[in-house]
């Protein structure tokens, strides 16, 4: 399984910077040189600089337009350099990690989604978004808005994270966006380092593919962990894996077309009948009735984990609320403009020129 991390932005280029820790391939791409600096183990010259004749490495300020129009002058450099990463051949999945509210991540990555696709037609791309909270105020609910519909056009699957789900957790903020962006790597790391590897029944990289090739809908990845000893019941534990504050964003599941699980544990917990009696529930639960499965039974390992992926959704209240209050903004906006358009011109109609009043000043 090949997949290259590129993180856009400072949100993404933050994630990114934990999947290097863990030994995944990644690209860090930002406005502001400063954040760049700022990563601790993506490599040097895996990091680049965009924009830099129009903001000169000072940032965009959540101005998605300056963001696109960055990302787009330096396209050909990001390119070649994921071509001199990667090569031009078997590349799985390109994972765009962001933030949706912001200006770099938010007008950059439909650009380069875009671009992966024309270039890497086999390989898939997925982008991995932070929503905004609802107290960023409206511009970060705007930026969201127009980045989910561009994305919906051109990635395979949109994997949204809701950062309002941080509230609940009561931390302050630095330390609640760490534990998520934590929580994001150690899901996708799970998964990938499931893929491909022996197991009871196992799940490869066109697996993942398969379920990942869904027309930019949303995914959303779920994970559950018990030590074994203390495992009562390991149906009850995958389900768990698929309840809403283990996703991560607010989704009716039923709405998903595909399913994916992953579980890795001691072989003597890991009970036929337990699993299908959750394998059961969940493929009638979902709408598109397919789900992927795959059991790692490990004699070394303590603890049972389980990752469940769920692709397809397209009922998601977390998306609604922003995709409507967008909408519900811009429909008044563009009112309040046009009146004030207007008012303006009712003010300031029958004004005469200077020279009306001032005749023969300027022979
Ligand atoms: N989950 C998570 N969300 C973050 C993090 N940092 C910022 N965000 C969210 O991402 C959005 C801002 O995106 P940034 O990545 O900071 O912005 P940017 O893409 O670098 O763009 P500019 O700062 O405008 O140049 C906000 O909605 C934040 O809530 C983070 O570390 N984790």
């Amino acid at each position: 399984m090949r997949a290259l991390i590129i993180g856009i932005g400072q949100c993404g280029t933050k994630i990114a910077d934990l999947f290097a820790l863990v030994d995944f391939e990644t690209l860090a791409i930002n406005t502001s040189k400063g954040d760049l600096e700022y990563l601790k183990h993506v490599p040097h010259e895996r990091r680049i600089l965009i924009g830099d004749s129009i903001v000169g490495g000072k940032g965009v300020n959540a101005n998605p337009i300056l963001g696109r129009e960055a990302m787009k002058r330096d396209l050909s450099m990001i390119m070649r350099k994921i071509d001199s990463i990667m090569g031009r051949e078997d590349i799985d999945i390109f994972f765009l990690t962001f933030g949706f509210g912001g200006g770099t991540g938010a007008g950059g990555t439909p650009i380069l989604a875009e671009a992966l696709k024309n270039e890497y037609p086999d390989s898939l791309v997925v982008a991995i978004g932070a929503l905004p909270l609802k107290e960023e105020g409206i511009r970060p609910t705007i930026n969201a808005a127009i980045t989910i519909d561009k994305l919906s056009k051109v990635a395979d699957s949109i994997v949204a994270i809701d950062n309002n789900k941080l509230r609940e957790s009561g931390d302050d903020i630095s330390k609640a966006y760490e534990k998520i962006n934590y929580t994001i790597v150690e899901r996708i790391a799970s998964l990938l380092a499931l893929i491909d590897i022996p197991g009871e029944q196992t799940l490869d990289g066109s697996d993942l593919k398969f379920v990942l090739k869904a027309f930019g809908s949303f995914a959303t990845i779920g994970y559950a962990k018990e030590d074994a000893s203390k495992l009562k019941n390991l149906s009850r534990l995958i389900l768990k894996s698929f309840e809403s504050e283990g996703l991560y964003l607010e989704a009716n599941i039923e709405s998903a077309l595909y399913g994916l699980i992953a579980i890795h544990g001691p072989p003597e917990v890991l009970k036929a009948n337990e699993i299908f009696e959750a394998l059961n529930y969940l493929t009638h639960k979902i709408k598109g009735k397919q789900i992927f499965r795959g059991f790692y039974p490990d004699p070394r390992e303590r603890e049972v984990e389980v990752v469940t992926l769920l692709s397809g959704i397209y009922e998601s209240k977390s998306i609604e609320d922003i995709i409507i209050t967008a909408r519900n903004y811009a429909q008044s906006f563009m009112e309040a403009k046009e009146e004030a358009e207007t008012k303006k011109k009712e003010l300031l109609q029958g004004l005469p020129d200077f020279d009306d009043i001032y005749p023969g000043e300027v022979e």
